[in-house]
């Protein structure tokens, strides 16, 4: 069992006043961490060595010295690759070839293609003219925020905490982060990293905890944390929103989805099939871009239903390093029960269970782990429940459509905004329905296909601006203007 300490001004120190939680496997609910737990004056510490590395040492490095850092971060974390991969299979539960392939790699470039993108994007400037004729020049500077807070949630928890903290710090910021407490260990891991490549002291710094009265809540009510970027539930984010109204700091959210996947009749069959597993399955079904509602052109409504079916009863699941199994529990038990009163309320309302809808069995060494069965459902009119609400689990409801815009209505009827799925070899259609949807992130025949330099964000109650790309430098630094006159 190990101990996770936060990480302050550089160094592993446990909470002030000594309290700790218990990090247990979702696998078989063995206790893997004890971790400390976060209070006002561990969050208060924390952010005055963010503030004081921004007055020293880490504010006057050049943007060429950040940048061969956090190459250094990126190199080290691939150098620390098994450690990462160990770490978070033992958070999440997930299989190792998630981590291997997608979540380990992709927080490594999060360090490294946000230190490209500070290289190489231009700042605006203008030539204005002015009455005697010699005119002025207007241009912009960037200057980071300041201190940023980071509340990261447990689904992606690696990935989705870089995609914020290299950013961050490659736009000369300083950080607190505040991992769910449902995944400490690889937030744990990187402060390691900082410390090894030299990041300077107090410009990483993690506090762990809760939300609610606890490491979230007075990280985000901090008066000294200049910007908030969230990743989680809305209502989360709407408790955040409120704490940044306070001394009116600027926010960034990425937060809960109910997305739709839609597959045409002419679409490459086999290929849209193997999507729509993915996005509904990936992760368990913990991936904020998954698709809970799938619509199929009806020619093939039934044969698609029966070939996703048949895919989903292949899974296996077990152990994240058991190279026969492909298929993790839940993150915790609370999850798990969650997932289990939707699949439920589905029953309850009418649903035809196509597959799942319950708890598989499990071997003696594995009966106490959060394990919920993939399921897909067929039969539920629009405004059932499970239509309406992210279950954030491995399940889907499949529907017929006949028309275009029906579909487009369909899957535009829900408060979410974030991604949609859409197959088909039309490229006019595909071009067309993508303009009609109204969400961040549309992928036309494939899905979760990242370039980092892109936008990526919700509309609706998927979020509140951009991350990516520039996108990200628009969040993490404050544009000024000067402007000189001839
Ligand atoms: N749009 C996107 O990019 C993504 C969205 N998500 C969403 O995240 C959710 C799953 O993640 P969870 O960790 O369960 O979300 P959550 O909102 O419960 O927790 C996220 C983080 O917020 C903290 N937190 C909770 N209450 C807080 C409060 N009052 N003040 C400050 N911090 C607080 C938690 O401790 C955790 O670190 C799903 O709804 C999913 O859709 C997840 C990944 C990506
Ligand atoms: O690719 C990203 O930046 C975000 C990905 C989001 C997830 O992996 C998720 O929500 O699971």
């Amino acid at each position: 069992m190990q101990h996770i300490n936060h990480f302050i001004n550089g160094e592993f120190v446990s909470a002030v006043d000594g309290k700790s939680f218990e990090k247990r496997s979702p696998v078989d609910r063995r206790l893997i961490a004890q971790v400390s737990e976060g209070g006002k004056v561990d969050v208060d510490r924390a952010v005055h060595a963010a503030r004081a590395a921004l007055n020293g040492e880490w504010g006057a490095f050049t943007m060429e010295q950040r940048v061969e850092i956090l190459y250094g971060v990126a190199d080290e974390i691939t150098r620390r690759f098994d450690d990462f991969v160990e770490a978070e299979m033992a958070d999440t539960g997930q299989p190792k070839s998630i981590m291997t392939h997608a979540f380990i790699p992709r927080g490594a470039a999060n360090f490294k293609i946000f230190a490209d993108v500070i290289k190489n994007v231009p700042n605006e400037s203008f030539q204005t003219t002015t009455p005697d004729g010699l005119g002025a020049l207007n241009y912009a500077i960037r200057v980071p925020k300041g201190v940023v807070g980071v509340v990261s949630p447990w689904n992606a928890p690696f990935l989705l905490m870089t995609w914020k903290v290299g950013p961050a710090l490659a736009c000369g910021n300083t950080v607190v982060v505040k991992p769910s407490e449902e995944t400490p260990l690889t937030t744990a891991l990187l402060g390691e990293v900082m410390n090894k490549v030299g990041v300077p002291k107090g410009v990483f710094n993690v506090v762990h905890g809760f939300g609610p009265d606890s490491a979230g809540e007075y990280l985000t009510h901090h008066p000294k944390v200049d910007a908030i970027t969230f990743t989680g539930e809305t209502t989360t984010g709407a408790a955040i929103m409120k704490a940044a109204s306070e001394g009116m700091r600027d926010v960034s959210f990425e937060l809960g989805g109910k997305n739709a996947g839609i597959v045409f009749a002419d679409s490459d069959f086999d290929k849209a099939v193997d999507g729509i597993y993915k996005s509904s399955f990936l992760n368990s079904g913990q991936v904020c871009l998954g698709t809970e509602r799938v619509y199929v052109e009806r020619p093939i409504f039934d044969k698609f239903v029966e070939a996703l079916k048949k895919k989903v009863e292949k899974v296996r699941h077990g152990r994240p390093d058991d190279e026969n199994c492909n298929f993790g529990p839940m993150i915790s038990h609370e999850h798990q029960a969650k997932v289990l009163s939707y699949y439920a309320k589905a029953v309850e309302e009418g649903a035809t269970v196509v597959t799942g809808g319950g708890v598989p069995s499990m071997p003696e060494e594995l009966k106490e782990g959060a394990w919920v069965e993939p399921t897909i459902w067929t039969g539920l009119a629009e405004d059932a429940t499970v239509m309406k609400e992210e279950i954030f689990g491995p399940c889907c409801h499949i529907a017929p459509f006949d028309d275009e815009q029906q579909v487009i209505n369909w899957a535009n009827d829900t408060e979410y905004g974030l991604s949609t799925t859409v197959w088909t070899r039309d490229l006019s259609r595909a071009h067309r329905v993508a303009a009609k949807i109204n969400v961040g992130i549309t992928w036309i025949n494939s899905w979760f296909l990242r370039d980092l330099r892109t936008a990526f964000g919700g509309s609706k109650q998927s979020g509140i601006g951009r991350e990516g790309g520039v996108h990200s430098l628009e969040f993490y630094t404050e544009t000024r203007n000067v402007c000189v006159k001839l």
